[in-house]
Order: C-alpha cells, then sequence, then structure tokens
C-alpha cells in the first residue's frame, strides 16, 4: 500500500478528544455511544424476530443476525475497555482507506486517545462492516425504525408546513380563495421583492433550527421535546407577514405576537448570523446551482426539502443537490433510500405504510400529497438530485476535499456549484477540523483550505452539539457562559456561519 501524505489526525489546533474527562468527548464515548450501540442489538434482534416462517432463507438470515448481534457486542466491549482500533476487514470500496490512516496514523490507538472526530466515525464504520460481512443484512440499516418513528411523531409541524407551501390561500378581506398557497404569494414579487426576502429569512432560521431535533443527541428521543421544538417552528412559518393579509392557516393576533416573539427569543440563541450575508448572495442567484451536506433524516429532511423548494421556485436555483451518506451514519444521518422514502411518505398513493401521516382534513391531506408529487417531479425532472459519496463518512476533516485523491471526484463536481450549505453539527466539527480553537477564531480561518476562492461560497447551520464553536464576538462566550453551562453541546443554541 503506498503511504498517504493526508494526516488526518493533525488538526490545526489540539484535537478535540475523549482523553479530555471534561469534553462532551469524554462523555460521548464513555457514556452515549454505548447506549447507541447496545439499541443496534435491540433493532436486529426485533428485525430477526420478526421474520416471516414463509421465509425460505430464515434460517440463514438469523444466523446471520446471531453474528451481527455477537460483533456488535464486541464493538461495545473494545469501546468500553478502551481496546486499540483494528484494522477494517469486510469488502467495502472505502476499506483501503481506512486501514492506511489506522496504520499509518492511528497505530496503537484506541477510543479515548485518538481525536473525538476519528473515533467517532470509526465507530459507525466499524457498525456497518457487522452488516457487510453478510449476505442478506449488508444493506440493513439499524437506525431505519427509530428515523421512521420520530418522523411520524412530526405529523403535526409536517401537516402545517405543507398546507403552507401547497394550499390554496383564503382571503380574509374579499373571503375568496386564491389559486396560490401563501408561499407562493410571499415570493411572487420576484426574487428581489420584500416577500422573497421574509420568506428567505423564516424558511432559513426553519431549516436551522430543524437540526435539534436528532436522534444520536437525543438518545433516548423524546417525542415530546421533539414536539416542543417543531412547534415553535410552526410557529414562525405560520406567521403572515404583514403585508399580506390573506392566509390558509389564519391566526389571530395573539398567536401571531407569540410567533413573533419565539422568533426573536430564538434568534439571539444564534450565536454567530451571517443570514444577512447568506442573502446577498442568494438573492444575486438566478437558475443557480446549490448543494447541501444533508444531515439527519426525518423532520430535519423536511424542513431542508422546504428551504430547497423555496430556492427553487423563487428563481434562486435551477438545480439543487443533496448529499446523502452512503452507510448508516451518527443514527439519523440522511441516506440515499431516507430521502425517496420520505418522498414516498406524503402521498398515500406511494406511502409503505398506509397511511404514514393521517392528518383529519381533506385540505391538509392534499397539501402533502400535492406536495410529495411535486417534489418527486423535482427529482424526476432532475431539478433535484440525490449523491451519495464515500468522502462523507471517511475519517477524513473537510479541510482534505480540495486535495484528498479518493475526494476529487466529488470536489470537481462539487465546485461548479454556486453555494454549498452544510447542515448540522457533525458537518460543522469536519468543517472546522473538531479542535480547540478559540471561539473569537474567524469562521473562515477554521476552515482553511475551504476559503479559498476556488471553493464555492458555502454556509452551515448548526445547532450547538459538540464543544467547538467559532466566529463569536469578544463578549458573546463569557454571555452565553452565564446563561447556560452546556450552551456547546446542549442544541439550543446554533450558528450560521458563512464563507463568501
Ligand atoms: O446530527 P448532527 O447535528 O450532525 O449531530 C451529531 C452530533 O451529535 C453527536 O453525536 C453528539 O455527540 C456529535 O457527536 C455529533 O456531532
Amino acid at each position: 500500500m503506498l503511504t498517504t501524505p493526508f494526516d488526518p489526525s493533525h488538526p490545526p489546533k489540539t484535537a478535540l478528544s475523549g482523553s479530555d474527562r471534561d469534553s462532551f468527548g469524554y462523555a460521548t464515548i464513555q457514556s452515549r455511544l454505548p447506549v447507541i450501540v447496545s439499541k443496534i442489538v435491540d433493532d436486529v434482534y426485533r428485525a430477526y424476530h420478526r421474520l416471516s416462517d414463509a421465509d425460505p432463507l430464515k434460517a440463514q438470515k438469523e444466523k446471520e443476525a446471531k453474528g451481527i448481534i455477537e460483533a456488535i457486542g464486541g464493538l461495545r466491549y473494545e469501546l468500553q475497555r478502551d481496546k486499540p482500533f483494528r484494522p477494517l476487514t469486510d469488502n467495502y470500496p472505502d476499506v483501503q482507506e481506512w486501514n492506511q490512516a489506522l496504520s499509518d496514523h492511528y497505530a496503537g490507538s484506541s477510543w479515548f486517545k485518538a481525536s473525538w472526530l476519528f473515533s467517532e466515525c470509526y465507530l459507525y464504520r466499524r457498525i456497518k462492516e457487522a452488516f457487510a460481512m453478510t449476505e442478506h443484512w449488508r444493506d440493513y440499516d439499524p437506525f431505519f425504525e427509530q428515523k421512521r418513528t420520530v418522523f411520524k411523531s412530526s405529523q403535526k409541524a409536517v401537516v402545517a408546513i405543507a398546507g403552507r407551501l401547497m394550499s390554496p390561500v383564503r382571503s380574509e378581506t374579499t373571503h375568496t380563495v386564491e389559486a396560490s398557497s401563501s408561499l407562493d404569494i410571499l415570493i411572487s414579487g420576484g426574487p428581489e421583492s420584500k416577500g422573497t426576502e421574509e420568506a428567505f429569512f423564516e424558511l432559513a432560521q426553519v431549516c436551522l433550527w430543524g437540526n435539534a431535533t436528532d436522534l444520536s443527541l437525543l438518545d433516548n428521543p423524546d417525542l415530546a421535546k421533539v414536539e416542543e421544538l417543531q412547534r415553535r417552528m410552526m410557529m414562525s412559518s405560520n406567521s403572515t407577514p404583514a403585508s399580506h393579509n390573506s392566509s390558509a392557516l389564519s391566526l389571530d393576533e395573539g398567536a401571531l405576537d407569540g410567533a413573533q416573539a419565539e422568533l426573536a427569543k430564538h434568534a439571539d440563541k444564534i450565536l454567530q448570523n451571517d443570514l444577512d450575508q447568506l442573502w446577498a448572495k442568494v438573492k444575486s442567484l438566478r437558475n443557480g446551482r446549490i448543494d447541501i451536506i444533508l444531515d439527519n433524516a426525518g423532520f430535519e429532511l423536511y424542513v431542508d426539502l422546504v428551504f430547497a423548494d423555496y430556492l427553487v421556485r423563487a428563481g434562486f436555483a435551477k438545480e439543487v443537490v443533496f448529499h446523502a451518506k452512503n452507510i448508516p451514519w451518527f443514527v439519523s444521518d440522511v441516506m440515499p433510500f431516507d430521502f425517496q422514502w420520505t418522498l414516498d411518505q406524503l402521498d398515500p398513493d406511494t406511502a409503505t405504510s398506509e397511511p404514514f401521516f393521517d392528518p383529519s382534513e381533506s385540505t391538509e391531506q392534499l397539501a402533502l400529497k400535492d406536495l410529495g408529487r411535486k417534489w418527486k417531479e423535482y427529482v424526476e425532472s432532475g431539478v433535484w438530485k440525490v449523491k451519495g459519496h464515500n468522502f462523507w463518512t471517511s475519517c477524513y476533516a473537510f479541510h482534505h476535499l480540495p486535495t484528498l485523491p479518493s475526494a476529487q471526484d466529488l470536489f470537481r463536481d462539487t465546485a461548479q456549484s454556486d453555494l454549498w450549505i452544510f447542515k448540522g453539527d457533525l458537518n460543522y466539527r469536519k468543517l472546522v477540523y473538531d479542535c480547540k480553537w478559540p471561539t473569537t477564531t474567524p469562521f473562515t480561518e477554521a476552515i482553511g483550505p475551504l476559503a479559498s476562492s476556488e471553493v464555492p461560497s458555502l454556509v452551515t447551520f448548526r445547532t450547538c452539539k459538540a464543544d467547538v464553536v467559532v466566529g463569536l464576538k469578544a463578549d458573546v462566550e463569557e454571555r452565553v457562559e452565564k446563561e447556560a453551562k452546556d450552551w456547546m453541546v446542549s442544541g439550543e443554541y446554533a450558528v450560521i456561519s458563512f464563507s463568501p
């Protein structure tokens, strides 16, 4: 094997690591990852007990499932005893690169000693190995049931937002039904209009806070908490701009005040907020290409699609490329299957369980179905594309994207984009190389080579769930430290950081 010059283990500052007992990395490796791993055992156990007696391959599948359970049990043991990393043994295409990085840079290293980023990525890759070694479970996603459950519990918010995008509006002044949805009315003045700008700021924030509902942080997903987070978004998505006095979702004054107060409260929690710069960039685009590096499936993916739909309808993008993960990753990350599955669940004619969402009003059912169909048309006509690449599930930070040999095809392709939108915490950690930057470090410094003029403009929508954050003004850290000791990791605070 050639020795790679690419060293994933030397970020510009000291790496976050499980060796630091006060860190979130330590808490994650010590307590949270073992729980995540144990749930896989439960899932596989349930899955093979569900196998039908009529299945001629039942015995083989059962045998393999037991092997997976044993492998996952072994993995939990290695993790909890801080055993040295071992090479991967499956034949998935990225194996050589992983093993090269392991032997060149992590020889003798282990879960708590290595960087947190490496250990955590390696864990998910080892989970994949347990399945990749089998014939019948090779493509099985042990997190799918969790993704499904949380998406189903998002019905209220999903339906409310679909209405906003698809339902014809009832005018409260003329009492007539207009042909367009409230979003379409809002953006009808064109890309330069006030309405289009208002919709941008609102939907960008909905897209941001969608990242607060992910499953790897909520290792015991509290559905009530998820619903509460979504309620905030619904309130904001229900709010009708003052200049438009028509809305399918009529709100009384009290609710509107509440919605504005919620938005204001949460705007305060966006510790670096580059939305103005992002808007200047988006506003300059006409029929451009925008790439979204996805994070979680379920409600977060849904609001990502809402934002992408807005970018298309408003005329800023004629192509949106979504980047998904090729293997199950950080519990709830979107895989290409999840993308298609999500669109299918909106339309009762294609939903896998009948019906996945069951709103009581026929107008709501129609809005969901129309939205699902509209989004599928985007996919069928190539306006929306979904791509996977093994770089996103490698051990490499994104600083390596422009130069890592195995990522060159991805880099050349994405370099043609006008804007990259990175969703979520892990993507943020990889952008800034998951190390101990002072919080006042400029974002453009922390992303290193990605700030170069050869790289498209980029933005990150991230709720903070790891102890690294950059781009803050001098007094911000002190202020939030007083507000909440766990501000860096609770998911209650966020950053929207832009690099031109
Ligand atoms: O889904 P997100 O936003 O990338 O969050 C995943 C994050 O959750 C955590 O698993 C929390 O430990 C982090 O390791 C990771 O960065």
